[in-house]
């Protein structure tokens, strides 16, 4: 499968075809942000600004890129006018990062299969729940475009899953079965919906709170992109600290504590420590990223840090931290990853001016007690800094 998503899905070619699905849905960002600062009814001194839910405005924005990407579709339902999502998607992005916290948890029948009957901790439900709620809006989009080819009615292709029902084995035969296609769509979803939201969450969170960061970020923008045009994708390569912002925050606050588990093909011998074949193997990305033997002041955010490298970039092959991790297992989505990532941050730098809501002196960066994110999601006062032709309302 792997094999089939990275010479399929993400290969460059397919990787310029979806652009302009990418471009829809970050001009849509910026169009729904600006509608909340424009009907805000917040009483503070500011005109057209409002306290904005960044962490439920970037995954929603992630949920929507995936949405476009899958079915080329940004609702299931009606949605919204003003660019934001309905309940059908906020119950679909939700539903996919409850299945994305249980692909990480600790279960003890991952070590003792017998006790996966009981479902001891209550995983397996919550998981089924989750698939449902996805199932039920993917299922009858699958369903009808199988029809839709079959008789004619359907000749192009447009997005990833008429990718997936049109590759043919060598035989002529459709290469996936329908159940495979719809397994395969949601764990696509789950790969991409997550990284990006977080990197930008935690990033504005620490940039918020050390205004001569973003103010840096802000400047970078306006010399390399300007005031007249939005960022694009093709600007990414020059947008040397606004990346580096964006890798120091998967330094610093990696998605989950530990990478997916990998287990040894061999005996093996690493930093001389001796690894047994068929060891489950589990790196630690906090370890890594916060190691003070590598990283000086591992527990600040300070972009500056990855400025010296002649090209600054998300990846990191040598493990200093885990991003896209390496190897036959790592992650083949690095270059759409990276695109969503940095084009969400510059584009929330680029249109709004960003600070602490009012009545708050900082953002409260406390982590939350299970998982990785931010205690609290991310609200932040915007103020569009751009002219209001930009925001296509
Ligand atoms: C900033 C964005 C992203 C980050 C930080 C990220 C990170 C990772 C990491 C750490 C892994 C585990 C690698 C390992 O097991 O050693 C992984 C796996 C994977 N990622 Fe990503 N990813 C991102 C975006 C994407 C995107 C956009 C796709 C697009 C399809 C994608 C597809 C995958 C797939 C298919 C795997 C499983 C690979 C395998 O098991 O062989 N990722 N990713």
């Amino acid at each position: 499968m792997r094999r089939i998503i990275t010479s399929e899905v993400l290969k460059p070619e397919r990787h310029m075809w979806l652009l302009q699905k990418r471009t829809e849905e970050a001009d849509n960002l910026v169009r729904f942000i600006y509608n909340q600062c424009k009907s805000s009814t917040t009483t503070d001194n500011f005109m057209d600004s409002s306290v904005v839910n960044v962490r439920n405005t970037v995954r929603q924005y992630t949920g929507n890129i995936v949405r476009k990407m899958m079915f080329s579709r940004r609702y299931f339902g009606e949605g919204r006018k003003d660019g934001g999502p309905g309940l059908e998607e906020e119950e679909h992005v939700n539903s996919l990062f409850t299945s994305l916290a249980y692909l990480y948890a600790f279960s003890p029948s991952d070590y003792l299969p017998c006790l996966r009957v009981f479902d001891l901790d209550g995983h397996e439900k919550m998981v089924k729940e989750a698939l449902s709620i996805i199932n039920k809006h993917h299922d009858p989009i699958v369903d009808e475009r199988i029809i839709q080819w079959r008789n004619g009615e359907k000749k192009e292709v447009e997005d990833i899953l008429d990718v997936f029902l049109t590759i043919n084995d060598t035989k002529g035969k459709p290469l996936l079965s329908v159940e495979e296609i719809k397994a395969q769509l949601i764990e696509l979803m789950i790969e991409i919906v997550d990284n990006p939201a977080h990197v930008a969450e935690w990033a504005m969170a620490e940039m918020i709170n050390q205004p001569q960061i973003m103010q840096k970020a802000v400047e970078e923008i306006d010399i390399v992109v300007g005031k007249d045009r939005l960022v694009q994708e093709s600007d990414i390569a020059q947008l040397k600290y606004v990346k580096a912002c964006a890798r120091e925050a998967l330094r610093l606050h990696p998605m989950a504590a530990f990478n997916v588990p990998h287990v040894s093909m061999a005996d093996a011998v690493v930093a001389g420590y001796f690894i047994p074949k068929g060891s489950h193997v589990l790196l630690s990305r906090v370890g890594l990223g916060r190691n003070p033997r590598v990283w000086e002041e591992p527990l600040r955010f300070k972009p500056e840090r990855h400025m010296n490298d002649d090209v600054v970039d998300l990846a990191e092959p040598e493990l200093r931290f885990i991003s896209f991790s390496t190897g036959r297992r790592g992650c083949p989505g690095t270059a759409l990853g990276t695109a969503l990532t940095v084009t969400l941050l510059a584009r929330l730098l680029q249109c709004f001016s960003w600070s602490v809501p009012p009545n708050q002196d900082q953002i409260d960066l406390t982590e939350s007690m299970n998982e990785l994110f931010l205690a609290k999601p991310l609200h932040a006062h915007a103020k569009p800094r751009l002219h209001a032709s930009m925001y296509g309302t």
